[in-house]
Formats: C-alpha cells, sequence, structure tokens
C-alpha cells in the first residue's frame, strides 16, 4: 500500500488473514463479502471469514508463540514493542489513508487515531518491565511471593468505528503482560488490523504472537468457544457483548466489555460557553457520530439555552463534510449504506416524536461526482427533545445531537443516570465544587469536566452498568491481561494435625 492513495484509488488484494507470521490466503471463498469505501460506496476489496480449521491453526499458531514471549523479561517484550511503535510512526500516513478509506472518518482524525495506537504501544512498553509481584514475610523465616503471570492466548474482538486503534487497545496491554493475540476486527474494516500484524513481525516479536481473522459473528463464536482461549476482550455493540459473556461463560474465561452508550453531557449556566460549545462539538461529531463515548444527550441549564443553541447551530452548519481524504474535511462518510439509513431513520423518528431539527440531518451528497454513491449525513442538531424519546433513549452512532434543557443540579442528575448505559459523561461548570459533585453522582467509568472525548492511553477507559466492564489503557489494564500467583514457602519443618 502506498501513501499516495486518495479516495476512490485504493484496491486491497493482498489476503486480510495473518498467522504464523504472515498473511495467509483464505481457505474457502464462498462466503465472501463484499467491504465498501463508505466515502465513495465502491468495493474496496472482499471479506473472506475465517472457518474452524483457520480460526484453530491461528489460535495454535499464538499458542506457539505465547511459549516463548512469556518467557522473555519485561525489558526485552519492551524493546520490540517500542521497535513497533517507532514503526507505527514512521508509517503514519500511509496506514492513515488506508483507515480512512476503510471507515471513511477524516484523515485528520485517522491521523489522531494511528498516533494514539503507537502511543499506547509506547505506554504498554515502559510498563512491561515494571511488572512484578510482592513479598510477604511469614512466621519462622518462611515466606511467600506472588508473580504477575500471563494468560495465555487472549482473543480480541474489534468494532468498525477505531479499527487500528482498537487492535492497539487490546494488543499492547495484552503483549506487554506476556500474552499472544488472535484479533478479529469487524466484518466491515477488514483491512489496517492486518498492517498492525505486519508491524509487529517487523519489529522482531516471535511469529504468532499477533493474529489476525477475518470474519464476522460466526468467527466471533468460534474464537470465544475454542479451549485454547484465555480470555476475551470485546469492543461492540450490547446485544453482542451479551452473546460473548455467554460464550465465554461456558469456557469460564475471562471478559472485558467495552459497550455502547448514550452519554449525558452536562452544561451549567456559569460555564465557560465558548469552552462548552467546543466540548459539545467534539462530544457529538467526531467519526460522523459513531464514537461509543459520545455525549449524545446535550443538557443545558435553561437560562443559557438560546445563547448556546445559536451558536452550536451556527457552529454544527459549518463542519466541512466532504472527502475525507482531504485535509480540510471534518467530517466524512458513515461506515455503510444500511447504517446511514438507520440514522436518518432515528431523525424521521425523533421528528415524529416532537423533536425540531435546528440543522442538518440529512442524506449530503457532495459536489464531487465521485462522492455521490458516498453515506454523507449532515451533521444534526436536534430541540425541543424529551427524555422519553427513541433518540435521547437509543445509541444513534450517527451524527445527532440531542439537546435537553434542565433547571436544577439534583433534577440534571437524576434525568443523567436514568439509562441502562453508563460510558462516559461529562461538565461544563466554572464551580469546582459543583464540578467534583456532580462527577462523583454521574454513573459513568468516566466524567470529563470542561471537556470531552480526550482520551489519553494513560487513563482508564471503561463503562459502567450496561456500557460494560473491565478497562482499556491506564496502569489497571494490566489486571485484565495477567493473574497473580501465589508461592509459598516453608523453611522450616511442616506442622502436621495428622
Ligand atoms: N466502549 C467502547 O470502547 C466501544 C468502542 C467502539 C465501539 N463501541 C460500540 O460498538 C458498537 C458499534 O460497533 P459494531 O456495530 O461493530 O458492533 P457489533 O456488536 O455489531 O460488532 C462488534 C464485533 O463483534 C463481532 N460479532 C458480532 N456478533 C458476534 C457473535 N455472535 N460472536 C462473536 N463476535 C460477534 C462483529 O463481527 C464485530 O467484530 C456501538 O454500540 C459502539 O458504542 C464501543
Ligand atoms: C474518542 N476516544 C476518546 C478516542 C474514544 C474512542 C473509543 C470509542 O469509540
Amino acid at each position: 500500500m502506498n501513501s499516495h492513495v486518495s479516495t476512490g484509488t485504493l484496491l486491497v488484494k493482498e489476503p486480510l488473514n495473518f498467522w504464523g507470521g504472515a498473511r495467509v490466503k483464505p481457505k474457502d471463498t464462498k462466503n465472501s463479502e463484499p467491504v465498501y469505501e463508505p466515502a465513495t460506496g465502491r468495493v474496496l476489496c472482499d471479506m473472506i471469514p475465517c472457518g474452524e480449521e483457520e480460526v484453530d491453526e491461528a489460535i495454535k499458531s499464538a499458542h506457539s508463540a505465547y511459549l516463548k514471549w512469556s518467557k522473555l523479561s519485561g525489558m526485552e517484550r519492551a524493546r520490540f514493542m517500542l521497535e513497533a511503535a517507532r514503526i507505527i510512526r514512521e508509517r503514519r500516513d500511509e496506514i492513515a489513508r488506508a483507515e480512512v478509506a476503510n471507515n471513511g472518518k477524516s484523515i485528520t482524525e485517522a491521523q489522531v487515531d494511528i498516533d494514539v495506537a503507537w502511543q499506547c504501544i509506547e505506554y504498554y512498553a515502559g510498563i512491561a518491565p515494571t511488572l512484578s509481584g510482592q513479598h510477604i514475610q511469614l512466621p519462622g523465616g518462611s515466606f511467600a511471593y506472588t508473580r504477575r503471570e500471563p494468560l495465555g492466548v487472549c482473543v480480541g474482538i474489534g468494532a468498525w468505528n477505531y479499527p487500528f486503534q482498537i487492535a492497539a487497545w487490546k494488543s499492547a496491554p495484552a503483549m506487554a503482560c506476556g500474552n499472544a493475540m488472535v484479533f478479529k476486527p469487524s466484518p466491515m474494516t477488514p483491512v489496517t488490523a492486518v498492517m498492525l500484524a505486519e508491524i509487529y513481525k517487523e519489529a522482531g516479536v516471535p511469529d504468532g504472537l499477533f493474529n489476525v481473522v477475518q470474519g464476522g459473528a460466526e468467527t466471533g463464536g468460534l474464537l470465544c468457544h475454542h479451549p485454547m482461549v484465555a480470555k476475551v476482550s470485546f469492543t461492540g455493540s450490547v446485544p453482542t457483548g451479551k452473546k460473548i459473556m455467554e460464550m465465554a461463560a461456558k469456557g469460564v474465561k475471562q471478559v472485558t466489555l467495552e459497550l455502547g452508550g448514550k452519554s449525558p453531557l452536562i452544561i451549567f449556566k456559569d460555564c465557560e460557553l465558548e469552552n462548552a460549545i467546543k466540548g459539545a462539538l467534539m462530544a457529538n461529531f467526531l467519526t460522523q457520530g459513531e464514537v461509543c463515548c459520545n455525549g449524545t444527550r446535550v443538557f443545558v441549564q435553561r437560562e443559557i439555552m438560546p445563547q448556546f443553541l445559536e451558536e452550536v447551530v451556527k457552529r454544527t452548519k459549518a463542519i466541512p463534510v466532504g472527502d475525507p481524504m482531504c485535509e480540510a474535511t471534518r467530517m466524512g462518510a458513515l461506515i455503510s449504506k444500511p447504517h446511514m439509513e438507520k440514522v436518518l431513520g432515528f431523525i424521521k423518528q425523533a421528528k415524529e416524536q416532537g423533536a425540531k431539527v435546528l440543522c442538518g440531518g440529512e442524506q449530503f451528497v457532495p459536489n464531487d461526482p465521485k462522492l455521490k454513491d458516498g453515506y454523507f449525513v449532515s451533521p444534526c442538531v436536534l430541540d425541543n427533545c424529551r427524555d422519553d424519546m427513541t433518540c435521547v433513549k437509543e445509541e444513534i452512532f450517527g451524527p445527532v445531537m440531542s439537546v435537553l434543557p434542565f433547571d436544577t443540579e439534583e433534577e440534571v442528575l437524576q434525568r443523567a443516570n436514568n439509562t441502562t448505559f453508563g460510558l462516559a459523561s461529562g461538565v461544563f461548570t466554572r464551580d469546582i465544587a459543583r464540578a467534583h459533585r456532580v462527577a462523583e453522582n454521574l454513573q459513568a467509568g468516566t466524567c470529563y469536566i470542561n471537556n470531552y472525548n480526550v482520551g489519553p492511553v494513560e487513563v482508564p477507559f471503561g463503562g459502567y452498568k450496561m456500557s460494560g466492564f473491565g478497562r482499556e489503557n491506564g496502569q489497571v489494564t494490566i489486571e485484565y491481561y495477567s493473574q497473580l500467583k501465589t508461592v509459598v514457602v516453608e523453611m522450616g519443618d511442616v506442622e502436621s494435625i495428622f
């Protein structure tokens, strides 16, 4: 793949599976599915799902790499990981362009995603040498110690909104702890995970340490049920997350679930309004609104509602939508035609239920003829929303902001928490005590104070309630990719009661 890919030019012909240290041709092409370039509607490549035999080969390849990798010291693992991070930095533009062609997000955002990916690998490379156990003194000179050990072969299953970044978020902590991984990207975005696999190989990790199998639900099921798999880390929707948990339960495998959300963003009248407006845009329109932690329920204190709406609508209308490979574009195309239709359906239903469209919410056809069949939707702000409307209750996963007025802190907290989701939340206020009180009382895995959707790799990310459990990023994720062994050492004689 070259770094000069522009919209409408990329065709992917190479095999997209990777195990044993090389790309692997699919055994059977009969269930092949076309993969589209969202900006043009053109076929980019075929996704050919892996069957039982291929999944088994990939897992066995991972297991043999695990036996070698888990015996390395943290410093040794870190060296390979730092080299992988360096190669990603070097190939940033090429990977970002492939991501844009496959996902439809703007090149500006894709470049940030690739940066976050290498930062994540670099971060966990830094942690790998620090992994250690504890020494516990016992009576009579005896003692115990703990060893932090890897789990074995871990499976990563990804969503389509951050394809490369999700693969890095899962593989980096897994590898730092001494595990191997078999990763399955979404069938809609099969292109870039295999680039990560090639980069790890180039960095010198053992063949089989990071593998990619392509496929959808069936392949995902084969991975979850495989007896040699110790853990499944899943990113995707709540309904699929429930199935993953059921499958993992059969083999008593550990699970991390990074699921969906319908997060509240609360804007108090004492906020710095300019920042709150920028925050609301960042909370809703990154990656065409296809972001799990988006703050799509924007609660605005009644007194500042007119100014907020005027400015937010003005700036939403000014968002440049179009060719995602252009530097000036700030919003690209949605992932697929059915998804675009689903998002437009949510907007239609919102209007039927009484919401007022202040801007956008329509299919958008850019002037450039090559984009005429792309899946573009103009970013939408909905007013007159009520808590019982579908657009306020369900995850739309598109560029749709629902704005809701509120009067008091107590009231808004109750309404913000009135959801089965709990991924993220946000609050804008100048009152420091209020900010921390609200953060404490919001039922969500993350609360942003006076910002939204910033995601440094050093801080843990994950859900409360039905948005899942386990964490990605931050030091705590080590807990989710390792297990603790206790070794008890007797220095005297055995005292037996028998
Ligand atoms: N919390 C997070 O970190 C996070 C991040 C990104 C996306 N998401 C969520 O992901 C969703 C959008 O992604 P999606 O549409 O790809 O989700 P999805 O649940 O449809 O699919 C996710 C992955 O699961 C696989 N899969 C589907 N059925 C399966 C089964 N029965 N067994 C095993 N694997 C199966 C898919 O092939 C895909 O790889 C949204 O709800 C979004 O909020 C969450
Ligand atoms: C926008 N963040 C903070 C990068 C999170 C992306 C992960 C969820 O879809």
